[in-house]
């Protein structure tokens, strides 16, 4: 039987910290402003940027949405985010992935502030964080989720062996960044990848965040090893599902985090907490 990660009481823990935070700031005169960026009108996004707006709003975090059509112009999506950038009220921004595919995603990222920038992803965050620099700065928040789950775990990172299936800009690229920080041996899997099903075999934590419902099988994974499932699938009988066949692992597994209610809800915090820690940043590293 594997320790569940719970990331729903996790998440609440975290929440509650960062509403003290918040308050504190508040009472000395700063409220910590989130802005959100949603183009089109893809229904999964509109759920996740409505929660994240919820979740603000809970906390005492003033937070704005800007709404474009899936038509609009890489020029107006870049006015929107230069109107943020100037905006004092606002601290931290996030354009909602993914854009329309018209859209050049990554010269808008490119043109938030890096010190507004909540999800960690514009390249001068990106190159602090693979180059392990000191100092304050934003990381990709699914990410800093996990890290966050697996250090309640007191998991040991020194000379573990991690496998990380999927390598996007959102989760699996600075994760990968984050576990080698903290002096783990990394391997990164793709749909390329050869012989993936051993490689996955060694892991002690073993991550996948592929879209891939049952990608994972009870056979890829070692006992005893912690395996942390970030994918969202939607069945077509309306459930919600991860990539790992969670019934099959679960009982070899250390630990592993269930989908709903693990890696999404820690996602969402760690976004409220790094809004929280922009906002004091902006005061101290001014
Ligand atoms: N819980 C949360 O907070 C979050 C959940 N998600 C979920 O995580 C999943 C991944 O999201 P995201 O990172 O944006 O995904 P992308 O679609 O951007 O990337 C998927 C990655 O998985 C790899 N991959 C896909 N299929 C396979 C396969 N059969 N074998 C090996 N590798 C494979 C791809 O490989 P290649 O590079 O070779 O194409 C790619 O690197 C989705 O389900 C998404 O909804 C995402 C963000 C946050
Ligand atoms: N700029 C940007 N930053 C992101 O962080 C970002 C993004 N774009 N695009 C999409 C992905 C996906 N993502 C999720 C966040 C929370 C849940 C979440 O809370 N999931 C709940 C279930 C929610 C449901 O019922 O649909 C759970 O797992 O329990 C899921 C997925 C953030 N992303």
């Amino acid at each position: 039987m594997a320790t569940l990660i719970d990331g729903k009481r996790l998440a609440q823990l975290e929440n509650d910290k960062t509403a003290r935070r918040v308050a504190a700031l508040r009472a000395s005169g700063i409220t910590p402003g989130l802005a959100v960026i949603l183009v089109g009108d893809d229904p999964a996004s509109q759920v996740y940027v409505r929660s994240k707006q919820r979740k603000a709003r809970e906390l005492g975090i003033y937070s704005v949405q800007t709404t474009l059509p899936a038509t609009a112009q890489q020029a107006e999506v870049a006015a929107v985010i230069d109107a943020y950038n100037h905006d004092e009220r606002i601290h931290a921004i996030l354009v909602q992935s993914p854009l329309p595919a018209h859209l050049d995603e990554q010269a808008l990222v490119a043109m938030i502030d890096p010190a507004k920038d909540v999800d960690g992803f514009h390249p001068l965050n990106v190159g602090k964080l693979y180059n392990h620099l000191p100092g304050h700065y934003p990381v990709a928040c699914t990410p800093r989720g996990i890290i966050t789950m697996l250090d309640t775990l007191n998991f040991e990172y020194a000379g573990a062996r991690a496998v990380i299936v999927g390598r996007s800009i959102l989760v699996g690229r600075p994760l990968q960044a984050l576990l080698v920080n903290r002096n783990a041996t990394v391997t990164m899997i793709g749909r390329r990848t050869k012989a993936a099903a051993a490689l996955m075999k060694t892991a002690d934590l073993l991550v996948v965040a592929a879209g891939q419902p049952q990608l994972v099988t009870a056979a890829m994974v070692k006992p005893g090893a912690v395996v942390i499932d970030v994918g969202i699938n939607r069945l077509a009988d309306g459930h919600l599902v991860g990539d790992v066949d969670f019934a099959a692992v679960e009982p070899l597994a250390q630990a592993i985090t269930p989908v709903p209610g693990g890696v999404g809800p820690m996602t969402i915090a760690s976004l409220m907490t790094q809004t929280v820690d922009l906002a004091e940043w902006s005061q101290t590293d001014a």
